[in-house]
């Protein structure tokens, strides 16, 4: 059964349109969610959630339709924003009693072994958090409530490299059991590349692919070579092309890549710095 599925969701905002967003995950896998800033990440996020209210669609997790609304599945989710909100002059120990009160699934032991593991100071008043560490507490609270779908928007950014490392595996054990999936946005893309097994890519708040990402990687390759030898390529072939002044490299359909270039494997990072990029 899939994890999540989005279905044609709509939204019209005053300078911005969410146009009939559609995606799915499959239990026990991670999908990176890439896009420019101002694409739609958050939005979409926001209103498959319920956070915001899609003008039309439908978002089903596990097989249930969900509205942002039906606490049955809000206990199978765990979210992380960019945006952490925590009542003002808390610390973690009275995080952790709240939390405890709104989910049935609460193991306070798996809490504190995380804040333990990100070295978080318990008794420190939570504004006093830096950036990061506020990350680090919504990420522990996401984690222990036996969530089997997390979405997290932008929860790495914030923090130092080793911190990311750690947070990376903790998202790879999670799926382990094959039943748990994840939905994450990111602009750290090698983050993204490493974990995911969809991703799926939004611009100007349309979907532009959402696909499995070995298949993705192996459908285009980059070709690279003068501008002369890349102008010659066949249109119907390349999806976006960068000159500078010391050659050219188009993102191209790996089948039929003519004798003779230089062909190099694409990241998921050339795959959006390339996408429908224009000939000068
Ligand atoms: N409540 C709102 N009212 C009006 N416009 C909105 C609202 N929420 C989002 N938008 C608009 O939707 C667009 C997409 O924003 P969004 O935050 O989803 O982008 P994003 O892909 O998450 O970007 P970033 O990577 O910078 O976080 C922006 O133009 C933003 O101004």
């Amino acid at each position: 059964m899939e994890a999540l599925k989005v279905d044609n969701v709509c939204k019209t905002y005053q300078e911005f349109v969410l146009d009939h967003i559609s995606f799915s995950i499959p239990g026990g896998a991670i999908m990176g969610f890439i896009g420019k800033n101002g694409a739609g990440k958050s939005t979409t996020i926001k209103n498959l959630l319920g956070i915001n209210k899609k003008d039309s669609g439908t978002v089903t997790v596990f097989g249930e339709v969900f509205t942002g609304k039906e606490n049955r599945i809000k206990e199978k989710l765990g979210v992380v924003l960019d945006e952490t909100f925590f009542a003002p002059g808390v610390n973690a120990v009275q995080i952790e009693k709240a939390l405890r009160i709104i989910y049935q699934n609460w193991n306070s032991r798996v809490f504190y072994d995380y804040l333990s593991m990100f070295r978080l100071d318990l008794k420190k008043n939570i504004k006093d958090y830096s950036k990061g560490m506020k990350m680090k507490l919504s990420i522990a609270a996401a984690l222990s409530h036996d969530a089997r779908l997390l979405i997290l928007d932008e929860v790495t950014s914030g923090l130092d490299p080793i911190v990311r490392n750690e947070v990376l595996d903790l998202l790879l054990e999670f799926i382990q059991d094959e039943k748990r999936s994840i939905l994450i946005s990111s602009h750290i893309l090698s983050d993204l590349e490493k974990i995911c097994d969809y991703i799926t890519y939004i611009d100007n708040g349309k979907i532009i692919f959402s696909e499995n990402k070995d298949e993705l990687l192996e459908s285009y390759c980059l070709v690279k070579g003068s501008i002369q030898q890349i102008r010659k390529l066949a249109p119907d072939m390349v999806l976006g092309v960068s000159e500078n002044a010391f050659g050219a490299q188009a993102l191209v359909c790996a089948d039929g890549v003519p004798d003779g270039m230089i062909v190099e494997p694409v990241t998921i990072e050339e795959m959006m710095l390339l996408w429908k990029k224009e000939r000068k």
